[in-house]
């Protein structure tokens, strides 16, 4: 009796290994095209079913918009047709029609600060691709600080990776950081870029995290070098302390609970010496030059004056070297901060209306690339909303989930297209980060799309389901805006529908190779 009862064991044990190896490969997300889902198929999208078509009379293609139907199936889009379902029998097939609802591209931001881990109670994996998700943001890539410890490593890197485990809602890619140590030690930052992160971050300026130090352009010129070999981005924050003397001064003597201390003290100049040196080194990126192979990307551009001036000017002599603007920079004006509302403290600063208005131009006439958010996200209380400080506030703004909403509603009055917001936010950052099967309603690509109702305006008042962590630190709370985002699909997991989220979270990482 005893002998039958141990019988099955081997055979119990063989399957109990399996099932350890398949756990095992499952929760390992480190993969951009996983070969299997990281969870059971059900909890991964609010739809039950993975071959289906999305219809609506307004589809955004790269080549127009289309009133027709996008079949997908298995995580990718596989017919775009126009007019109805085609091949008959529409009843048999499972259809999800949106009418009048807009159809897009997911939208990629290129420029967010997650913060884990370290810093997760500032923002996280999943409050911040929940954000993602809920406002049609399919893929972000993460910046290398302010986590703790930050991603100037392959270990570090390794961190990361580790901490996004059944947390991402949406893809995730990640920019690794420049720094003085790795600039000057080319085997870390080969170790860094080998492990997969999809360009490097640098700050010319403190960047308010100590284990984040600037880097001068030499260090840059260094960096520029080993990322020439694998074609990837140098990702800049173009600011350069002047005068510090004047700031300290200033620092001083100024009301630091008046918007106009802070403006002053972060003058356009800092953004104009930064540039001036970097397009300096950019002539070595253009063809057959030194650094060929190389790029250069500006974050968060606010000057429009003399900064945009030198970009346009190393663009047109063929430098490789593109610019971003974010959605505060569009949106906000100097004039309209309240004292001590440090919720718009950010760097570089917000500026005058007249600064704003030569943003919109430049972006209209494709001399800024792409659309970022920058959400820089914190604690309450480091941003200091009892006192009003501008000068010792943390500097960042929250907006997240609202990409789509705030350039559309900010964007109307100078006659924004829904192609125009594609382009912006996801056919040019998906070329910039490399994302190759992103960024458009395209046969072949990833089922990553949006789906939004432009004419649809909502109040961002308490009652409002936000999902980024900190709410309250966020710029945009209290204002009214239009395009209301339905429902979002990434690689054609249905993971945000009517305000809810997909039970799993089944967002990958995307490692360059
Ligand atoms: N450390 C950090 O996130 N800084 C960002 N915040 C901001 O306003 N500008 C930045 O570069
Ligand atoms: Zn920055
Ligand atoms: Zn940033």
């Amino acid at each position: 009796m005893d002998n039958l009862l141990w019988r099955p064991l081997p055979l119990l044990a063989l399957i109990a290994s399996f099932l350890i190896l398949f756990y095992v490969q499952d929760s390992h997300t480190a993969s951009f095209f996983p070969l299997k889902k990281p969870h059971v198929d059900d909890e991964c999208s609010l739809l039950p079913y993975q071959h289906y078509w999305i219809s609506s009379k307004r589809i955004v293609t790269p080549d127009g918009i289309i009133s027709g139907s996008v079949e997908i199936n298995q995580g990718k889009i596989i017919s775009i047709v126009k007019g109805g379902i085609p091949h008959g029998n529409s009843k048999q097939k499972h259809v999800i029609d949106y009418g009048e609802a807009v159809v897009m591209p997911g939208l990629i931001d290129a420029h967010v600060h997650l913060n884990e881990p370290g810093r997760t109670e500032w923002e996280g994996f999943l409050s911040g691709t929940k954000a993602a998700a809920a406002g049609g943001v399919t893929t972000v890539v993460d910046m290398p600080l302010n986590n703790h410890p930050t991603t100037v490593s392959k270990e570090t890197l390794e961190l990361k990776l580790e901490a996004t485990k059944k947390k991402l809602y949406v893809d995730v890619g990640f920019w690794g950081g420049l720094i003085p140590e790795n600039a000057l030690n080319s085997s870390i930052l080969d170790g860094l870029l080998s492990a997969g992160v999809l360009g490097v971050k640098t700050f010319m300026c403190p960047s308010g995290i100590d284990d984040f130090p600037m880097t001068t352009i030499d260090h840059i010129r260094e960096g520029l070098s080993v990322l020439a070999k694998y074609k990837r981005p140098l990702v800049v924050h173009a600011e350069i302390q002047l005068d510090s003397e004047n700031h300290l001064k200033l620092k001083a003597d100024g009301d630091p609970r008046s918007y106009s201390t802070y403006l002053k003290s972060r003058p356009p100049s800092w953004e104009q010496a930064a540039i001036r040196e970097l397009v300096h080194v950019t002539k070595d990126t253009r063809k057959g030059g030194p650094l060929e192979g190389a790029h250069v990307h500006i974050v968060h551009l606010s000057d429009s004056s003399y900064s945009l001036d030198l970009i346009k000017e190393a663009k047109s002599r063929g430098d490789s070297i593109s610019v971003e603007t974010c959605s505060h920079y569009l949106a906000f004006s100097s004039e309209e901060i309240k004292d001590g509302d440090t919720r718009f403290k950010c760097s570089p600063p917000i500026r005058d209306a007249a600064n704003k208005e030569k943003l919109w131009e430049a972006l209209l006439e494709g001399h800024i690339d792409f659309l970022t958010s920058d959400h820089s996200p914190t604690l309450p209380k480091l941003k200091l909303f009892d006192e009003g400080d501008f000068l010792r506030a943390w500097g960042g703004v929250s907006s997240l989930q609202f990409d789509l909403p705030v350039a559309w509603t900010y964007g109307k009055k100078y006659g924004v297209t829904l192609e125009q917001l594609s382009l912006w936010w996801s056919k040019r950052p998906a070329v910039f980060a490399g994302l190759e099967s992103k960024g458009a309603i395209a046969v072949g690509n990833h089922a990553d799309i949006a789906v939004w109702q432009p004419e649809v305006e909502f109040e961002l008042n308490d009652d409002y389901p936000v999902f980024i962590r900190n709410p309250s630190v966020s710029a945009y709370m209290g204002k009214r805006l239009s395009g209301k985002v339905l429902a979002t699909f990434v690689r054609g997991n249905l993971v945000f529908k009517d305000g809810k989220h997909a039970p799993a979270a089944c967002g990958v990482t995307i490692l360059a190779k």
